[in-house]
């Protein structure tokens, strides 16, 4: 197993309940933390087979650039839920910032970790 980190990926989407928020796009930064299966990676150093950051990265991207969030701690937990659909990851943990979303602070975030179903 190793631990992938995708780091500072900045997505604009829809997050906040205010009236402007529903209405305009802000961003989000995330940082995923994945402990995933790569034993195929190492052995034959190829990415058939093995678990592909580029994939998760990409739907992640999909999944908040097309959702409409009121919560930041909904979009965290269906970040994390749709990584942790892969059965080659054990565990992973994603946090989830809004710059900017207070007036007095640099950011907010929200950071949320889970095992897959089944693995303890
Ligand atoms: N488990 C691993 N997964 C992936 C690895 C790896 O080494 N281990 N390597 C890659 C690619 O080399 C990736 O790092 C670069 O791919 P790419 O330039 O296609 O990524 P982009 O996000 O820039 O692709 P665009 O389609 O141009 O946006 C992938 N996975």
């Amino acid at each position: 197993m190793a631990i992938i980190r995708v780091k500072n990926l900045l997505i604009r989407t829809y997050i906040g309940f205010n009236e402007d928020e529903l209405r305009n796009k802000q961003d989000v930064v995330i940082n995923m933390t994945i402990k995933a299966d790569v034993d195929n990676a190492i052995a034959n150093d190829d990415v058939e087979n093995s678990y592909n950051y580029k994939t998760i990265t990409k739907k992640v991207i999909v999944l908040v650039q097309e959702g409409k969030f009121k919560m930041l701690e909904n979009l965290t937990r269906q970040v994390l839920d749709v990584i942790l659909m892969n059965p080659q990851v054990e565990w992973a943990k994603v946090e989830v910032d809004k710059p900017h979303a207070l007036r007095f602070a640099e950011s907010v975030s929200i950071e949320l970790e889970a095992y897959r179903k089944g693995v303890t």
